[in-house]
């Protein structure tokens, strides 16, 4: 690269290190990440920060609504953000080592492979196969509790006349995928505890203008709070199946903060993370066009509430656990 672009470079790694630590609000902390490493002294290190800078601008920037926007393009390292969490419900105990005071909004992208999207999409598809909501709206699949729910209510899937079977392949790679998402929220946050828990579920909306929702609980662009509508939840997990701008268009998600919203576009593979208190409250906005598909599971502090009976052999059929 040649010196003067460099220097380009470098005045824009400057310039954007500066915007972001003044849109820095509310007690929160952006990530100064590698690119604000304007101390390294040799010129090839500071060509490969100034590429970072090129690369990450591409992915992050402003949203339609004023606050910031994670494209759906790829993202070279997590985008990260730290909150203080609020504090918990009365009641509550703190679990220390688990309920730490400040936790992070990630959001990294690659985390589950092509392949391993592949199968997990196979198994949604299977989950869902008796659904009658493809004229838009969610269809709700629980793989480990055994339900589907979509505009016409909730089925089982393991009973009934035609149960769904699925094969232990597509078990060891959703299995997986809640280990590798609990234990990444451990390292992001540094925490000593964290528990798996219930209910969990993979939404697929198709998008469709003219699906008017039959009961309040179909809308499901309403900003909320994790924790307020299940109270064990102590930390959120996403992972989305398709993206944004090419299989489906609106969907997007987006961190409320007062004047200041973060949306983050789905992209396949993305994995985002955040406490599930009133630090995080958040929406996703109406489908418009195509297929949407998210995987929403979350994990808690309180061992009372971890979910042990995961891929047992007795709920699920033509499964049996040794095989993992
Ligand atoms: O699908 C999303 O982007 C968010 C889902 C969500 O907020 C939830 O399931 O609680
Ligand atoms: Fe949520």
């Amino acid at each position: 690269m040649a010196s003067a672009e460099i220097q380009r470079a470098q005045a824009r790694a400057k310039e954007m290190a500066r915007a972001r630590s003044s849109r820095s609000a509310r007690g929160k902390k952006l990530l100064q990440s590698p690119r604000s490493k304007t101390s390294i002294a040799s010129m090839a290190a500071l060509a490969v920060v100034a590429l970072a800078v090129t690369l990450s601008s591409l992915a992050t920037g402003s949203s339609n609504a004023g606050g910031r926007l994670v494209t759906a393009d790829v993202l070279e390292t997590p985008w990260r953000e730290a909150v203080q969490r609020a504090p918990l419900p009365n009641g509550e105990r703190l679990v220390e080592g688990c309920h730490v005071p400040e936790t992070w909004r990630h959001v990294e992208d690659a985390f589950i492979s092509d392949e391993e999207i592949d199968i997990l999409l196979r198994m949604v598809e299977k989950g869902m196969a008796s659904s009658r909501g493809d004229t838009g709206g969610p269809t709700i699949l629980d793989v480990n509790g055994g339900f589907m729910k979509d505009g016409m209510g909730v089925q089982t899937i393991y009973g009934g006349d035609s149960p769904v079977s699925f094969t232990s392949e597509e078990y060891k790679v959703y299995a997986r995928m809640f280990d590798r998402i609990r234990e990444r929220i451990m390292e992001v946050n540094n925490l000593e505890t964290l528990y798996f828990t219930a209910p969990t579920f993979v939404a697929r909306i198709v998008g469709n203008e003219s699906w008017t929702p039959l009961e309040l609980h179909d809308e499901y662009w309403h900003p909320h709070v994790d924790k307020d509508n299940t109270p064990h939840y102590d930390m959120s997990g996403l992972v989305y199946l398709t993206t944004h701008g090419e299989d489906f268009d609106g969907g997007e998600f987006v961190f409320l903060d007062e004047g200041n919203p973060t949306v983050v576009r789905p992209r396949r593979g993305r994995f985002i993370t955040f406490s599930s208190g009133q630090e995080n409250p958040h929406r996703f906005t109406p489908v418009t066009r195509g297929t949407r598909y998210a995987f929403s599971m979350w994990f808690s502090c309180d061992k009372a509430h971890q979910f042990k009976t995961f891929l047992d052999g007795k709920v699920h059929r033509a499964f049996h656990r040794d095989e993992l």
